[in-house]
């Protein structure tokens, strides 16, 4: 009898209605709905992610970060909610993902060339399209290393940079990294960062790093989107705007010490809730 009668309350209830983004807006997130094992992690949340900006996810451990974009880029699929890509779907839409863990994301079985070209393959780009985006991309990370060689015959570094190139290869519109560096040691991490500053500076693609590293999610960021334990909310979003490219001396800097320090603050504070 209950369930009836809650069926048709629930039945009553209008959606709530689509409320679009500020301009400049590239993915607009509503009433995003995610429970795992009957525990809420997302509940009705909304969030717009500016187009042609860098946006560094930062929270608590376990509060849902590289499931939030996960569910963006729709390799995890969500209980309730819309997100929408400029007003498309994910569907119409080109996206690009890194994954932390590169050594599982080439394909061992092709050479690393291979492993770039492919998207551009399954888009059915002719020879020629391929061999021309192949040759901007090598241009463009300045790639020192032999890509006719298998992934496995590469650093970590160099496996993570092939993984980059694949995932820009088909230009997307967004590129979702989920702690790209965390498996790098330190040299790798400094240069695979400044790969990606370049990219981001010659190319405007929307961006959305996840990061466990405070300084480095800053140092990329154009907004820090920093989030509670869960159930998951928005915290607080940051604004970082200091001119890039970016170097070592924005490390010493006023404003970037000073972003990093709010951003340690509310992070704090959030843990202690
Ligand atoms: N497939 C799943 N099944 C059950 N629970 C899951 C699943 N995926 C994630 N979770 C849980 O959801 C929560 C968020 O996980 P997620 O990995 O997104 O968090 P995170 O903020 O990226 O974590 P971390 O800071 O540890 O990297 C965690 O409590 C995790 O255990």
């Amino acid at each position: 009898m209950n369930t009836v009668l809650n069926a048709a309350a629930h039945a009553d209830v209008p959606p709530p209605r689509f409320v679009p983004g500020p301009p400049g807006t590239h993915i607009t997130i509503r009433g995003l709905t995610k429970y795992f094992a009957g525990w809420p992690l997302y509940e009705n949340f909304d969030l717009d992610i500016p187009k042609g900006k860098i946006v560094s996810v930062f929270g608590p451990n376990g509060c849902g970060k590289s499931t939030l974009i996960n569910m963006i880029a729709g390799l995890v699929p969500i209980d309730r909610g819309e997100i929408l890509f400029d007003g498309k779907s994910l569907k119409e839409t080109k996206i690009g993902y890194v994954f932390q863990n590169y050594r599982e994301a080439l394909f061992p079985w092709k050479r690393t060339i291979d492993n770039i070209a492919y998207p551009l393959l399954l888009e059915g780009r002719s020879k020629a399209e391929v061999d021309r985006r192949m040759d901007e991309l090598v241009a463009s990370f300045d790639v020192k290393f032999d890509l006719k060689r298998y992934p496995y015959e590469l650093s970590g570094g160099q496996q993570q940079t092939a993984s980059i190139m694949r995932a820009l290869a088909p230009r997307p519109e967004v590129l979702f990294l989920d702690e790209p560096f965390s498996a790098l040691d330190f040299e790798m991490t400094l240069f695979i960062r400044e790969k990606l500053q370049e990219v981001f500076m010659q190319t405007g693609t929307t961006m959305l790093l996840v990061s466990h590293d405070l300084e480095e999610a800053v140092y990329l960021a154009d907004e820090i989107l920093l989030l509670t334990k869960r159930p998951t909310r928005v915290a607080e979003i940051l604004a970082y705007d200091d001119a890039r490219p970016r170097t070592v001396e924005t490390l010493s800097q006023a404003s970037f010490v000073a972003a990093k320090k709010l951003s340690l603050e509310i992070f704090q504070r959030e843990v202690r809730r």
